[in-house]
């Protein structure tokens, strides 16, 4: 019983939740490995009967305190077993997870409280956060279960009675480019949706490692979840220490057997550049078969860098937005053709579809024509958390049949599509930009500033100039030891090749792109170096 005496709510065993689905291998293969993950200097394996009895003793810890389906639970942590429990305990009783990793700082972690308004924080015992505001109830986890701080303040009871599938599993907040966090509310059924999507394709079976590198406010972290569990597979969690270094990365890859490798570009970069050869050799051990990316586009030299060094190796695009979990996983080619300019995002996977809108709100059908891609799909969010004006905007009726009431996801993304129907990413709509009247794709000034000899990255965007007037500049990286790339050269290598308007106005050469916490080209810090912090 719970401190108000009434029974906490259970999902019905047979229907949708995020825990079932996950812990079903805990009935076929209790002594399968759930999660393989660092533990001082050796690996630690957790099964999925391990998993499982970690789980129902935070899920009693949990229901002790009185909660009511759809209260809020902020889950801070990088990812481990530990956490993985505590997500699940939280789907057991219905309280939706709202993630953060240890990374994310203390004013951001107030604003999500501010609008989450949780009744609980938990950290690991050995978890540094501290400040949580009273308001909030705090508890630590561990192997051992849950140890209570400052219980969650009493709350009326809501008399739910048991979880449905679309009650809400997690809400993670992403940084809305207004700066306001924009809580994106996903349900069970949703997330399981997508992950069933994925299941269909049959990528992986339950021998395989998969190792995940996203932080876990980032839902690629909880994709990596949800992927390696729901296939009965092991989650090989990459401890932040291992993945700045390196050799240390490769040296984890290799020592946990880690078959398939999820992360953002960006990941790959340090490893690029320093490690070739340890990377070569871990490719031709023939244990690592895939890498996954996501989140934002691979720059195609990088990409191809990366493929030369793991010939044998499959390569996985995987596209989406949070707000629908994701929507396709491609194999791109390996290597890619040399003539192959943009990266193929495919078919959304099993279930969804994925259509682009042009600008006369009809769906495009000739090859190679821009569109918006609208996604229709099960795994549609519940809305902005607390923003249903912010939710409208992109929640929109079907434009292929608006009176039939169904939603679809607006994602603001640009694509073409090829003879098979299959799409190509063209980048985000407002990467659309116009200059002195001419329509720019930012990307195709990227892709030319790119091919300039020693330049290993470009990144364009439209900002005031010094007079105010909207300019095109662009920040490069260069090959380490190699010459700093002249702007005036840049520039006439530009006019070589593309319209004048689209030759850059300024040019910033910086070490190396800064990232977001979700290790993407932070392009708000690339602004401050043009307008100022
Ligand atoms: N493979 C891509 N190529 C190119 N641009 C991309 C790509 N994946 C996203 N993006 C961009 O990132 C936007 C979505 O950003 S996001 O909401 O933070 N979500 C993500 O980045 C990750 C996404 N939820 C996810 C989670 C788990 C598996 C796959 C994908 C998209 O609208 C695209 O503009």
């Amino acid at each position: 019983m719970t401190s108000n005496g009434r029974r906490p709510a259970r999902a019905h065993a047979s229907m949708d939740n995020l825990r079932t689905y996950l812990l079903a291998a805990a009935g076929r293969t209790p002594e399968r490995p759930a999660v393989i993950q660092a533990a001082g200097g050796a690996l630690d394996t957790v099964t999925y009967g391990e998993l499982e009895r970690r789980t129902d003793r935070i899920v009693e810890a949990l229901a002790a305190l009185g909660l009511d389906v759809g209260e809020r639970v902020i889950v801070e942590s990088d990812t481990d077993a530990d956490a993985v429990a505590v997500l699940l305990a939280c789907a057991t009783l219905g309280l939706p997870f709202v993630p953060a990793s240890p990374e994310v700082p203390d004013e951001r972690l107030l604003a999500v409280i501010d609008s989450a308004e949780p009744a609980l924080h938990l950290q690991p015992t050995d978890g540094k956060r501290t400040g949580i505001p009273e308001t909030v109830g705090t508890a630590r986890f561990g192997p051992d279960g849950l140890t209570v701080e400052r219980p969650p303040a009493p709350r009326p009871p809501r008399r739910r009675r048991t979880v449905t599938p679309v009650d809400t599993a997690y809400i993670t907040f992403t940084s809305g480019t207004t700066g306001r966090p924009k809580g994106v509310v996903m349900s069970h059924r949703g997330v399981i949706a997508f992950l069933r999507g994925v299941q269909a394709a049959e990528l992986i079976t339950a021998e395989d490692r998969v190792a995940g590198t996203a932080p876990l406010q980032f839902d690629f972290a909880l994709f990596d979840i949800g992927y390696a569990l729901g296939h009965g597979a092991a989650l090989v969690p990459v401890p932040r220490g291992v993945l700045n270094w390196p050799r240390r990365f490769l040296t984890f890859l290799r020592d946990a057997g880690v078959t398939e490798v999820h992360g953002v570009p960006s990941l790959w970069r340090p490893v690029l550049r320093h490690e070739h050869e340890l990377l070569a050799e871990l490719g031709k051990e023939g244990v690592l078969r895939r890498v996954a990316f996501s989140g934002e586009n691979f720059p195609l030299d990088e990409l191809r860098s990366l493929q030369k060094l793991l010939p044998e190796a499959e390569f996985s695009n995987a596209y989406g937005a949070t707000e629908s979990m994701a929507a396709s996983i491609t194999t791109v080619p390996n290597p890619l053709p040399p003539d192959v300019e943009r990266l193929s995002i495919g078919h959304a996977v099993a279930g969804a579809e994925m259509t682009l809108i042009g600008p006369d709100g009809r769906p495009v059908e000739e090859p190679g024509v821009l569109g918006e891609i609208y996604l229709r799909a099960p795994s549609l969010f519940s809305g902005y958390w607390g923003d249903p004006e912010a939710t409208r905007a992109v929640l929109v009726p079907d434009p292929v049949d608006p009176r039939s009431g169904q939603l679809v996801l607006k994602s603001g993304d640009l694509a073409s599509m090829g003879v098979g129907g299959e799409l190509y990413f063209h980048g985000r709509v407002d990467s659309q930009v116009q200059i002195r009247g001419n329509r720019v794709e930012l990307g195709e000034v990227e892709r030319r500033i790119g091919e300039f000899p020693g330049i290993t990255g470009a990144v364009a965007m439209l900002l005031p100039g010094a007079d105010g007037e909207p300019r095109l500049f662009a920040f490069v990286t260069h090959a380490p030891g190699g010459p700093r790339p002249d702007a005036k050269e840049v520039v006439a290598f530009c006019r070589a090749a593309l319209p004048a308007y689209m030759a850059p106005h300024g040019l910033h050469v910086v070490d190396e792109f800064p990232l977001t916490v979700n290790g993407k080209v932070d392009r708000s810090a690339l602004t401050a170096l043009v307008t100022g912090p």
